[in-house]
Parts: structure tokens; C-alpha cells; sequence
């Protein structure tokens, strides 16, 4: 199999007063077997609407899919029915949130949700189930985990929780893992550890992770391919090298500059100026960091860039590359 996930024209929006607004607007990426795909973006670039609809978890009555296909080993998702997808989620793909005790039933042990998702999703005894969940959490790290299992999420630290959150997504070996944000309210220290993790079980499991963040340094640590996202548009796709050392967007040079670095002496650090759009206000031609890119020329607000390779692998939505863009790759 070539792709584990393909996301193609993907259009997401909320129905808002009686208007429908694109909070994630033909978006097209894939993700191959054991590949881990940084998607980056200030907050309100789109990026959890993106991870919501392929989980098919967009809140009911106001948000949905208006375009495009979530194909999930092979099955586009829009033809599962709830029950199919309640068969997938939490066994094929799973999620980890940034904060752990907004997932975490707090009224339940730690044993009882992570033997809830095994009992589901596996053909398992009451008795084997136990036992592989404190080997679970024994491998995410958990010491003295026959005694965390008659824990309640409370009685947890900040870290320990999140270590829960990843057994609880890893019990059943999911092919993919959606992790959102998953160290942002931890500290640096416990950062690192949890990200390490992270990529041992990926590596042992031979798991896909999506893997959602703001912080850069995250994904220079952990990813092969990255997203750049911007107001529902993907305006950079490329590997992890080329995004630290040849990134092409004014966006992306943007956020690069805005982090500081070893083998660079700055008097200053980026900032950019600005908010990202709001859904109401997005701009509907042109390209939608206008107000914001310090390369802007008239023509941007009237021709809206499209997504091309600059070179193999590299993909950049920008009107001061599209002159030089082979005419097949344009889509
Ligand atoms: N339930 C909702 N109803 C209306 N608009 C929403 C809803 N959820 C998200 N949005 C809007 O969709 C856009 C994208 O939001 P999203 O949460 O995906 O951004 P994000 O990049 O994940 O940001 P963050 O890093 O802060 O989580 C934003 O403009 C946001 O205000």
C-alpha cells in the first residue's frame, strides 16, 4: 500500500447565521505507512478541523465536510456508517489531545478506560485485559502500574496523564496516530520525554502519526514531512530538511525567522505581524496572507496562488514562484 491516509480537496466548514465559512478549504496531503506529517500553523490556521474530519468527529449540526475525500486505507470514510466508523476510531486510528484531562473520564479509573477501548475493539478476556493493561502502561513509561491502574486521572501528574492518553491510543495498535498538540501543556523536560516516547512506540508499532503543533522544534525532532498551513490553505508541503534550510513561502521564512537558533547570531527575532483572518472575514480571491507578507505585490489580491512543486517533493502555493512552476504540477 502506497498511503495510509489521503486526504484530497478537503473542504470543511461551519454553518454560522445561516452561511457556510471553510475553516479548511481544498486541502491535499497523504501520509504514508511509518511516516510522521507535522502539520504547523498559528492557532486558527485550521489545523484540528483537519484532524476532526478525518476522525468524522466535527461537532454535529454546525460543522461539516463539504468537499473533497478522506480515504483511510483505501475506504473513503464519507461511506462508513457511524458504526463502521466507531469500529475504526480508537482501534485504526487514534487520538491524543493536548490537554489529557479534558479525554479523561474523571469519575473512571485508569484501568477501566483503558480496559473500556480493549474490550471494544479486541477479542480478550476480562482477565487478559487487565494484565495488558498494566503492560501497557508499564511500556508507556507508567512505574508501579498495578498500582496506577486504580488510579482516577486526578491523582496523576501533568505527564503521567498524558502517558495514560498515549496507552489509551496505542492499545489496540492503531495504523494511525492523530496527535494534537500532544505536549503543549507539558513542561520542557517532560516535553521530551513524552516525544521520545512517541517515536519508540511509532517505530515499534510501525504506526503513522499526524502530528499537530505549533512549536517547530517539535517537528524538527520528529517528523519526515511537514504541512505548512495558513487560513484553511496548505501554502507549504515539503521534507523536514528543506523546511529548515530552503523553505520557500514568505510564511514559512516567516515562522523560521521567528525561532531562535544555534548557528545563527540575531539581534532580534521575527515576529508576524497581524492575526490570521477570521472564517467571516477570509478573503475569497487572492492569497490569504496578503495583509501579512512582507512580499506582497497588487497581483496577490486578485490571483489566488495555487499549490505546485517548486522541485521533487516540494510543494509551495505562492504567486512569486508560479512563473517558474512546470505547468503539469499545478493542481
Ligand atoms: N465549532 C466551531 N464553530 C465555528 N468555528 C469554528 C469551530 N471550530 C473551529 N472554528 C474555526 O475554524 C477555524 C480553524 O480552527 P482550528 O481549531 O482548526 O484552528 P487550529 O489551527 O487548530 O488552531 P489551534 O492551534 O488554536 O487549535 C478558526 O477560524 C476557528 O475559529
Amino acid at each position: 500500500m502506497n498511503s495510509m491516509l489521503e486526504v484530497k480537496d478537503l473542504k470543511t466548514g461551519f454553518d454560522i447565521d445561516g452561511d457556510f465559512y471553510h475553516a479548511v478549504d481544498g486541502v491535499s496531503f497523504s501520509v504514508k505507512p511509518r511516516q510522521i506529517v507535522g502539520i504547523v500553523g498559528e492557532s486558527g490556521c485550521g489545523k484540528s478541523v483537519m484532524s476532526l474530519s478525518i476522525m468524522k468527529l466535527l461537532p454535529k449540526g454546525i460543522g461539516r465536510i463539504a468537499g473533497g475525500e478522506v480515504v483511510f486505507q483505501g475506504k473513503n470514510i464519507e461511506s462508513l456508517s457511524e458504526n463502521e466508523m466507531n469500529s475504526i476510531r480508537g482501534k485504526d486510528i487514534s487520538m491524543i489531545f493536548q490537554e489529557p484531562m479534558t479525554s479523561l473520564n474523571p469519575v473512571f479509573t485508569i484501568g477501566f478506560q483503558l480496559e473500556e477501548i480493549m474490550l471494544n475493539h479486541m477479542n480478550i478476556s476480562k482477565k487478559e485485559v487487565r494484565e495488558r493493561a498494566i503492560t501497557l502502561l508499564q511500556s508507556v513509561g507508567i512505574s508501579r502500574p498495578e498500582k496506577i491502574v486504580d488510579e482516577y486521572p486526578h491523582q496523576l501528574s501533568g505527564g503521567m496523564r498524558q502517558r495514560v492518553m498515549i496507552a489509551i491510543a496505542i492499545a489496540c495498535q492503531p495504523k494511525l496516530l492523530i496527535a494534537d498538540e500532544p505536549t503543549t501543556a507539558l513542561d520542557v523536560t517532560v516535553q521530551a520525554q513524552i516525544l521520545e516516547l512517541l517515536k519508540s512506540i511509532q517505530e515499534k508499532n510501525d504506526m503513522s502519526i499526524i502530528l499537530i503543533t505549533h512549536d517547530l522544534g517539535v517537528v524538527a525532532e520528529m517528523c519526515d514531512e511537514v504541512i505548512v498551513m495558513y487560513a484553511g490553505k496548505i501554502v507549504e508541503r515539503t521534507n523536514v530538511d528543506n523546511l529548515f534550510h530552503n523553505p520557500q513561502h514568505p510564511y514559512t521564512k516567516l515562522l523560521m525567522a521567528s525561532i531562535p537558533r544555534m548557528d545563527e547570531v540575531v539581534e532580534e527575532l521575527a515576529t508576524i505581524k497581524g492575526i490570521v483572518p477570521s472564517l467571516k472575514n477570509m478573503p475569497q480571491v487572492g492569497c490569504r496572507f496578503v495583509d501579512r507578507c512582507p512580499s506582497a505585490t497588487a497581483e496577490c489580491r486578485t490571483v489566488t496562488p495555487k499549490l505546485a512543486e517548486v522541485e521533487s517533493g516540494h510543494e509551495v502555493s505562492c504567486l512569486l514562484y508560479e512563473s517558474s512552476y512546470p505547468k503539469e504540477s499545478v493542481r
